[in-house]
């Protein structure tokens, strides 16, 4: 069920509705509230709610509110009905009883039916889907009615779209505002990051919908395994098992998956959205290749618990989670995400043959899980760490290129609680 309700009162009730809206204020403060012109303007007079006001019912708000429940827009109506005068406008008020008569959504057209219905919400889970259109390569329209039908079985559901002009970050504090159950990502890693940071250290679970080009974290996590990522990741959040794991902050924004300094970062930005959009994570992988011919090795000052270590790098990883293909984070042959630590991965390869065997070492690494002996690497673990480089390095962060080096990490341990198959 969407979680959005529409309130409706002819005159003769209004004061009925304020009193019930009253007596239900912190419950419908989760919802999205829609309601016709004047009952709308007595609601948010008398109470702290924002409500969606459409035309007053005798100009044709009920007909607009009866074209939402006939789209699947809403999940109750409540409307309370002058039974001692006649309206003008019968024929919509009738019309939007027969909507929810034909589509089995609940009306309540009294106070007693009301109460009935607010009984039943306050049992329901309400989960904030925050949907990032512009990501991947699927139909998204097919894509979010997917979602909607699976999750909606189970759970009423507020659908958020970002938008250039209101991002992933601003819906995930709103979601958190309204007291949200649970909260969905569904885009790429770009959006699962910047939901998680909002969400760190609330305690409300995540949910992911990977559907972007990459989608290491749901990878790292086995969120959506086989060949449907968006059907099994439906069904790992409805599984519920959540898993608790590590997040971190890097010069203050969110990091779930890892910092790459020098190598990594430069291969991103070589990374065209057209090469994406045609091979899919491939293209990260071309173009790691012609960056090997061109990545200069960079001096680094390496601080760690007060202690500096110096070194030659071309590449330096700082990982709190991923996958094994993210292979310059495999130094230790398996980033574990809830061991309260960043593992830090150093390449100091002098040349484009001590880079291939080193990457080979690591990606061998990543497939046995034991850390990689390679003289080229240098890995540990760090639960914060700072990073100078000279010249200057480019950092990439969850996928996207944030600046320059100096850079700062720190671990939260355990901050995030993310649906998810039990670790193996
Ligand atoms: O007429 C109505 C319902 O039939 C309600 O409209 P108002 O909320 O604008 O008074």
């Amino acid at each position: 069920m969407p979680a959005k309700l529409a309130l409706i009162a002819h005159d003769g009730q209004k004061d009925e509705m304020a009193d019930f809206v009253q007596a239900n204020e912190s419950l419908f403060s989760r919802y999205h509230l829609v309601a016709t012109e004047t009952t709308g303007q007595r609601i948010q007079q008398e109470t702290s709610l924002q409500v969606e006001q459409v035309l007053s019912g005798s100009v044709g708000g009920d007909a607009q509110i009866a074209a939402m429940v006939a789209t699947s827009q809403i999940s109750a109506v409540i409307f309370f009905i002058d039974p001692l005068q006649a309206q003008p406008h019968e024929p919509e008020i009738q019309t939007l009883q027969r909507v929810c008569a034909v589509h089995n959504v609940a009306l309540a057209t009294n106070r007693a039916t009301a109460d009935a219905i607010a009984e039943k919400f306050r049992q329901s889970r309400i989960a904030h889907l925050i949907f990032n259109p512009v990501s991947g390569q699927g139909n998204v329209e097919q894509d979010l009615k997917l979602i909607q039908e699976l999750l909606e079985a189970q759970m009423q559901v507020q659908v958020h779209l970002t938008t250039p002009e209101i991002g992933a970050e601003e819906l995930a504090q709103t979601a958190i505002a309204s007291n949200a159950d649970l909260i969905i990502a569904s885009g790429g890693d770009g959006t699962v990051s910047v939901v998680a940071g909002e969400i760190m250290g609330t305690g409300i679970p995540l949910g992911i919908i990977p559907r972007g080009t990459a989608n290491a974290f749901a990878v790292a996590l086995n969120i959506a395994p086989g060949i449907n990522p968006i059907r099994s990741a439906c069904e790992t959040i409805l599984a519920g098992n959540t898993r608790v794991v590590d997040a971190a902050r890097c010069n203050d924004l969110p990091l779930i998956l890892l910092a790459g300094i020098g190598y990594e970062a430069e291969t991103i930005e070589r990374t065209s959205r057209e090469a994406k959009n045609r091979w899919g994570a491939l293209a990260y992988i071309m173009a790691g290749w012609q960056q090997l011919n061109e990545q200069e090795l960079f001096e680094t000052e390496i601080e760690i618990e007060g202690t500096v270590q110096k070194f030659q790098a071309g590449a330096i990883t700082i990982a709190n989670a991923a996958p094994p293909t993210s292979i310059l984070a495999q130094g230790t042959g398996q980033v574990v995400v809830d061991d309260g630590l960043l593992d830090v991965t150093i390449s100091t390869a002098e040349s484009r043959t001590e880079a291939l065997t080193t990457m080979i070492g690591l990606f061998g690494a990543a497939l046995v899980k034991l850390g990689t002996n390679s003289e080229n690497t240098v890995h540990f673990g760090a639960k914060q760490i700072r990073v100078i480089a000279d010249p200057p390095q480019k950092i990439v962060l969850d996928g996207e290129i944030i600046g320059t080096t100096p850079v700062e990490i720190e671990c939260h341990p355990g901050a995030l609680k993310v649906f998810a198959p039990p670790a193996n």
